[in-house]
């Protein structure tokens, strides 16, 4: 079965907009469950443009599903996970002013800086996932970092599906063979949205979780939240 994590920073774009509380942050974590949601994602940026820190702790007093949280990590981000002990820690590699992620790791040039984050994350009882780029190499080399798993960054995925979503998806069912090979679990995520979720579900069956934000939240602009999600949810029935 695949995981739909809804990553909820753009909920707290929308209410770091006006200040006060509103959307509630931890309110719609709660709905996302209630309404089907296996998870819950956040990305607490250094520059905290939408996700708080404050909110992560918050929703760790709620949170029942699988938290996720992403980051680079650096000492602010590793005290944090340490405090929490989130279900999982997705390691991205963003440098603190980017729009959004725009890549993976080179898991063999950060291969040592790696290594020791990842055993420290390890010893804390978190699962750790690294956010990868579609490419064998770096898989390989995540693996020898020691990663419990692998997110697949599928930005070109969702930019090349359009056009030709045969040649969009290759590269991601050879990165996902390579992991399942190395004994590598497999998340993916980045723009992911209706349109290409199914495609990529049926090229990668053995996705073990998917962590949907800017689009899902959008879409619930239209048709609402539990609604939302029940046809996010459709789009990886077995
Ligand atoms: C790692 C990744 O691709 C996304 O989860 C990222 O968290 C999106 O960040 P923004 O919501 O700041 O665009
Ligand atoms: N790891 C991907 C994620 O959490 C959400 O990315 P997006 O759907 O907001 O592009």
């Amino acid at each position: 079965m695949t995981k739909l994590s809804v990553n909820i920073n753009k909920i707290a774009t929308l209410r770091n907009s006006r200040g006060g509380n509103r959307p509630d942050v931890v309110q719609v974590a709660r709905d996302c469950e209630r309404f089907g949601a296996q998870g819950i994602t956040v990305h607490p940026r250094p520059d905290e443009r939408h996700i708080r820190y404050s909110d992560v702790l918050a929703l760790k007093e709620v949170v029942q599903t699988e938290f996720n949280i992403e980051g680079y990590p650096d000492q602010r981000y590793m005290d944090l996970i340490e405090k929490v002990r989130p279900a999982q820690a997705t390691l991205v590699p963003d440098p603190p002013h980017v729009l959004t992620s725009n890549a993976g790791w080179d898991t063999h040039a950060n291969r040592q800086f790696l290594q020791e984050i990842l055993q420290t994350l390890k010893g804390w009882g978190v699962r750790t996932s690294i956010f990868v780029n579609p490419d064998e190499k770096m898989v390989e080399g995540a693996a020898q970092c020691g990663t419990d798993r692998i997110e697949l960054y599928t930005e070109a995925y969702a930019t090349g599906y359009h056009q030709n979503r045969h040649e969009a998806v290759k590269p991601y069912t050879n990165a996902a063979y390579a992991a399942k090979a190395l004994g590598l679990g497999l998340n993916a995520g980045h723009d992911l949205d209706l349109d290409n979720l199914a495609f990529l579900k049926q090229a990668i069956p053995y996705l073990e979780e998917v962590s949907i934000g800017h689009a899902l939240i959008s879409d619930a602009l239209y048709l609402g939240l539990e609604e939302t999600i029940r046809r996010y949810l459709a789009q990886l029935k077995d």
